[in-house]
């Protein structure tokens, strides 16, 4: 899906927490990295339409947003919620929600139920879950779906580090097929490790971005050297 944010806007009260001239998203896996607060949220649930703009526009394969573009884009929020139900359940839920057929819900389990190690979880109620277990089973729930654009609100921050690289490769494996994941990370090893393109922000702005390979080797704004340590 081609998404393209034009002269985003969104102010709460008397503070501008988004200022986009333009930025656009097609395939591949897209990292925004950038400090707390400087819109990367903000950002990611206009885009998935859980938010509005005050002005600007979102267009999404050149139109804008309706029921079938509602469905080919989840996101999954920083604090995700999990229904006191199995983790099984919980996987399982978003396709028993769009109403996907018991076949398709087992295909889709078995499919991507290996990329974590969840054997001892799937009996346990969620709410029993660490951090990190739930964390796994919301990104497995997220990546079931399989939709044309995913966006992931720092997935990783409550993994191990074994689990965090088991996540990436499940990540990568969301943007195949000419897919799109939009990901909000502070880990700037996780952007080198597989983003294809990086989207740095700074108080709603956007101060850098371009292909990680580009912005890598050469970046321009002095905040973001001294992020990549350059
Ligand atoms: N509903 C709201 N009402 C008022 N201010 C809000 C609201 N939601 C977000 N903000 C403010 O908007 C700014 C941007 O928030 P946002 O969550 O997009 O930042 P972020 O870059 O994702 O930060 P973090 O890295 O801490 O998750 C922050 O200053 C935040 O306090």
């Amino acid at each position: 899906m081609h998404v393209k944010v034009e002269n985003a806007v969104k102010d709460y009260g008397s503070s501008r927490v988004l200022d986009i001239e333009s930025i656009e998203f097609k395939k591949g896996i897209y990292v925004i990295l950038g400090s707390n607060g400087s819109g990367k949220s903000t950002l990611i649930s206009c885009i998935a339409g859980l938010n509005e703009l005050n002005s600007g526009n979102i267009f999404y394969d050149g139109k804008k947003m309706d029921f079938a573009i509602r469905n080919s884009i989840c996101i999954q929020v920083q604090k995700p919620y999990l229904f006191n139900k199995s983790s099984y359940e919980n996987i399982v839920s978003g396709l028993k929600f769009r109403k996907s057929s018991r076949e398709e819900i087992e295909t889709r389990y078995n499919k991507y139920k290996d990329y974590f190690e969840i054997e001892e979880l799937l009996s346990k109620k969620s709410w029993w879950l660490s951090g990190g277990e739930r964390a796994k089973i919301a990104l497995l729930r997220t990546a079931v779906l399989e939709t044309e654009m995913t966006l992931l609100d720092e997935p990783t921050a409550a993994m191990d580090i074994e689990s965090s690289m088991r996540a990436e490769n499940l990540i990568k494996d969301m943007a195949k097929d000419n897919r799109t994941v939009i990901l909000v990370t502070h880990d700037v090893y996780q952007a080198k490790r597989i983003a294809n393109h990086v989207i740095f922000m700074d108080k709603g702005r956007i101060i850098e971005m371009g292909s990680m390979e580009h912005v890598l080797n050469n970046p321009t704004n002095k905040l973001v050297k001294q992020i990549l340590n350059i």
